[in-house]
């Protein structure tokens, strides 16, 4: 066990390409990771002198009435660690935070099963940065630790979590992909599990995966955790029946039958990421619109897949050529990655906008006949208008579309005259004309007209889970 504090960040996720496909390993989806992420701190439980608690105590401190407390127990019949959530103290919340939970009874378990490990009291410190919430910060918070107040990172949201709009960045997965890293970096001996070696990097995949699955209580493509363990990559996903024969938490043999999924021992994980066919070119960067309306994933997801199974021809004809969209994109920016001027081309970005305009096209049409609003008549019509604003390449609804936040390529560079040696020129182009944005109503679209339309500060990330400096969280963190 580590005495000292440890903090670790996993990263917010927009899957470019591939929405819907991706659930099916017969297809890929080319996901980036963001600079939004989320934080979580361990330290050893601060207790005031004669005052012994058994607990481990978890806060999210920019939110209200986020304090979790729990208790924890070894179950008989090797089934893992259960924890109770505590619910007696004033400060506690009276609600459950599942992924949190489950977080910990996996993380918890894994630790037991993996070494003679005594669980001991600890405080957990959950940080997330603005853009997952659409919710506007109500102050800032100030790090006390420099003799000029700085702004910190971190803002205080002033609102239960329930209440925060979330953008769609991918909130839980990067929580638990942090949470269950942390967890084991606290408990495990110095050395067990290291983040840098490709085993711990897929030991940390698979546990995070099957705590994520768990708290969703349904199997996704997963393409969220790969990327908040991974960040940017081109994902295939695991095959679906190598978390359903795990079982429920609780039940013999439940520890045993973790550490060997995670551990590989078991059937076999066979997710493929390819870091290198995620890329960025110099010169081009990856901006966020939320919409601050967003759409119901599963509804979305249901619908599509009826639809699939109701004209496999069709599907797989339109999915098959929606897959080559999708695989040009990555090629494409690829190639702009490895020749970033185009050598000579008078658009170097001629091929690449046409791209996503076929991408586009096909969802458009996957959209109609599943009769799923994917790329609803307002979002093509934002798209269409911000791909129309000087410097903006083009577009997409990442991931299951809807109505949440857009996916826009600009170009790093302020377009035309107004070079200024980075991208000022067109974000601010770009929320100048947001500010002035009004979408047009649309009658039978399937859903909402979308309200006000802002410009996150997020931006890709190639960088995926990681190791923080514990000191860097001000007065977020207690004293110990
Ligand atoms: N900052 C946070 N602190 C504690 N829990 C969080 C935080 N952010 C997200 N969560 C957990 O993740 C859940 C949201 O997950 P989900 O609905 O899947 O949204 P997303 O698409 O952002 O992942 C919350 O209900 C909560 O359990
Ligand atoms: C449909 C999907 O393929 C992609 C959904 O991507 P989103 O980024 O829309 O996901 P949420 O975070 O759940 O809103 C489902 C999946 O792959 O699990």
């Amino acid at each position: 066990m580590s005495t000292s504090p440890v903090a670790i960040s996993a990263p917010g996720k927009v899957l470019l390409a591939g929405g819907y496909l991706v659930l099916d390993r017969g297809y890929t989806g080319l996901v980036f990771g963001l600079d939004a992420r989320i934080h979580v701190h361990v330290q050893i439980l601060p207790t005031s002198p004669g005052l012994t608690l058994s607990e481990i105590i978890v806060k999210s401190p920019q939110f209200r009435d986020a304090e979790w407390r729990y208790g924890y127990r070894e179950t008989e019949d090797g089934g893992g660690v259960e924890v109770t959530q505590l619910k007696g103290h004033t400060t506690s919340s009276q609600s459950r935070n599942k992924f949190v939970e489950t977080a910990l009874a996996y993380a918890l378990s894994y630790t037991t099963a993996t070494t003679p490990t005594k669980i001991t009291p600890a405080l957990i410190t959950i940080l997330a940065d603005s853009d997952y919430y659409s919710h506007g910060p109500t102050t800032s918070s100030f790090s006390s630790s420099s003799s000029t107040p700085q702004p910190h990172r971190f803002v205080d949201f002033g609102v239960p979590l329930t209440s925060a709009h979330k953008t769609g960045l991918g909130s839980s997965a990067a929580l638990v992909t942090a949470f269950t890293t942390a967890i084991l970096t606290h408990y495990l001996p110095p050395g067990t599990l290291s983040l840098s070696s490709p085993t711990g990097k897929a030991r940390l995949h698979n546990l995070a995966q099957a705590a994520h699955c768990a708290a969703q209580g349904k199997i996704g493509s997963g393409f969220d955790v790969a990327a908040a363990v991974y960040g940017s990559c081109v994902y295939r996903r695991f095959s679906p029946s190598i978390l359903s024969s795990l079982g429920e938490i609780s039940t013999p043999g439940f520890a045993h039958r973790l550490c060997d999924t995670v551990n590989d021992t078991a059937q076999k994980w066979d997710t493929q990421i390819d870091k290198s066919a995620a890329t960025m070119p110099r010169g081009i960067r990856l901006v966020m619109c939320d919409v601050d309306c967003g759409s119901e994933t599963v509804g979305l997801v249901k619908k599509v897949l009826a639809w699939r199974a109701a004209e496999p021809d069709t599907a797989t004809l339109l999915w098959t050529t929606l897959q080559k969209g999708n695989e040009d994109l990555a090629t494409e920016l690829q190639k702009l990655t490895l020749n970033p001027e185009g050598k000579g081309d008078q658009d170097p970005y001629e091929s690449l906008k046409s791209t996503v305009l076929t991408i586009r096209s096909l969802i458009r049409d996957m959209s109609a006949r599943a009769d799923v609003p994917i790329e609803p008549k307002v979002q093509t019509d934002l798209l269409d208008a911000c791909a129309r604003v000087p410097g903006v390449i083009g577009g997409v609804v990442p991931g299951a579309g809807g109505f949440d936040a857009i996916a826009l390529l600009v170009e790093e560079e302020g377009a035309g005259d107004e070079k200024e040696g980075n991208n000022e020129g067109v974000v601010r182009r770009l929320q100048q004309f947001l500010d002035g944005y009004k979408a047009d109503a649309h009658e039978g679209d399937g859903g909402p007209s979308i309200g006000k339309v802002r410009l996150l500060g997020v931006k890709q990330e190639m960088a995926g889970v990681k190791s923080e400096e514990v000191g860097m969280y001000g007065d977020w963190i207690p004293p110990a």
